[in-house]
């Protein structure tokens, strides 16, 4: 292993890894800290932990422990990757995390580069858009777990922080990689361990990654691997050899649990065209809506791929955690959304689309899946991913915002045939 990474997220994961794979490096994800060690044949390894929303000290533990084991692979470089909507809250867990990974690896300095263009995802004076609207007014203030109601990524993540956090301007970036070196070693050299990078374009994230060539600790969204590929092929290092994964047969699914704009639109367009069972949080709360309903639905109209979902608009979500408390709901879904994906694995569904980093987290920590292997990019950021474990099912894991609004049948397509 060259490259070791560690996503606090699941669908996070599977962006990063679809960036390295593109990227030409043999990618494997890993679900949590493996017990045994990787392929030889990876390049690249993904630890996907669902830490994004744990409480920092576990988020810090578990974070080091997939380091841990990443250097013991042979990773010379750690990639701690995050949302590209910098999603945390003001505890963390970005700024711990990101500071014991500093301590542990001996790191001058790492930066922070959230920036994801193929998504809209742009840094300018270390403020964070989303399509040219400002963070906090793209809908992500709205989030039911991490609302995110500042744009300005240096002022958030000091919130998190121990240390000061540093700057690289767009002023510097467009001027190539040997200006940024000089101001990322400017920023160590004034103590400032972390420092946030301004990027619009893929340009800026190659020139950034030719930047970060040697960098014990890397941080970003999937965009900061966009240029570190090709630090490692020009050390003759990979073997150019990709990924291995082949396409399922059998019966669909969608699931999802994303409150986003982006899935709430989606879910509208598919269900449009395919059967799609509305899941309350109140009926699953006090049973009304069990997972045996559920199940039953689905089977019976499998054929069709029906979709799941307890996507709600930001009135609804915020009614239902006002009633029963945030964590309680999240859990509630996220655990029925977990049993569901078992049932429906077990009777034979091949292949099933999740959205919502949570909701993965919570399907494919339940489907027990192992590792995944890479397959093609369905749209930005979402590839197609083959399980292996003991249900090796074909699954796609869209993040909240990601993916073009007729994504379901482009993914369940992407995933292999009926
Ligand atoms: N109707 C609802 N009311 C309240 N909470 C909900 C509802 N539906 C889903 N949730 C919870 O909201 C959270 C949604 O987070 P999730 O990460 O799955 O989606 P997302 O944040 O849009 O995706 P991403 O993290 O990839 O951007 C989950 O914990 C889910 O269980
Ligand atoms: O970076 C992103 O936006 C995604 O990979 C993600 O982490 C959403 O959960």
């Amino acid at each position: 292993m060259l490259l070791g990474c560690i996503a606090d997220d699941f669908t996070g994961a599977s962006d990063l890894a679809n960036t390295l794979a593109k990227g030409g490096m043999a990618t494997m994800q890993f679900v949590g800290v493996p017990d045994g060690a990787a392929p030889a044949s990876c390049e690249a390894g993904v630890v996907a932990l669902k830490s994004r929303t744990i409480p920092v000290a576990e988020a810090v533990r578990q974070s080091l422990a997939a380091c841990e084991w990443l250097l013991s692979q042979g990773a010379t470089q750690i990639l701690f990757k995050y949302c590209s909507t910098f999603d945390s809250t003001k505890e963390g867990n970005i700024g711990p995390v990101a500071e014991a990974l500093i301590a542990r690896l001996g790191a001058d300095v790492a930066v922070v580069c959230p920036v994801f263009p193929a998504t809209g995802r742009t840094l300018f004076n270390g403020h964070l858009f989303v399509n040219g609207v400002l963070l906090n007014e793209s809908g992500m203030q709205n989030h039911p777990l991490t609302p995110m109601t500042d744009p300005d990524i240096r002022r958030w993540l000091r919130h998190q922080t121990r240390g000061e956090v540093g700057l690289v301007p767009f002023s510097t970036v467009r001027q190539g990689a040997e200006a940024i070196r000089a101001a990322l070693g400017a920023e160590a050299a004034a103590g400032r361990r972390l420092a946030v990078v301004d990027a619009v374009g893929d340009d800026d994230l190659v020139a950034i990654g030719a930047a970060i060539d040697g960098a014990k600790l890397v941080t970003g969204g999937s965009g900061i691997a966009l240029g570190l590929p090709a630090n490692f092929r020009r050390r003759g290092l990979l073997s150019g050899n990709g990924t291995s994964f082949t396409p399922g047969h059998g019966p669909a699914a969608v699931l999802s649990g994303s409150c986003s704009n982006q899935s709430r639109a989606q879910v509208k367009a598919y269900t449009a065209k395919h059967p799609g069972l509305a899941v309350m949080p109140d009926d699953v709360m006090s049973g009304a809506m069990t997972v045996d309903q559920a199940f039953d639905h689905v089977m019976s109209r499998i054929g069709h791929a029906p979709m799941v979902y307890s996507s709600a608009d930001p009135a609804e979500v915020k009614a239902a955690q006002e009633r029963h408390g945030k964590d309680r709901v999240a859990e509630a879904i996220e655990g029925f959304f977990g049993e569901l994906a078992v049932r429906l694995a077990d009777a034979g569904i091949a292949r099933l689309v999740v959205g919502g980093g949570e909701t993965s987290g919570a399907v494919v920590t339940a489907l027990e899946v192992e590792c995944f292997h890479i397959g093609p990019e369905i749209d930005p950021g979402v590839p197609a991913l083959a399980a292996e474990g003991p249900r090796p099912i074909r699954l796609a894991l869209k993040s909240g915002n990601f993916g073009a609004i007729d994504f379901y049948d482009k993914a369940l397509a992407a995933l292999g045939d009926a």
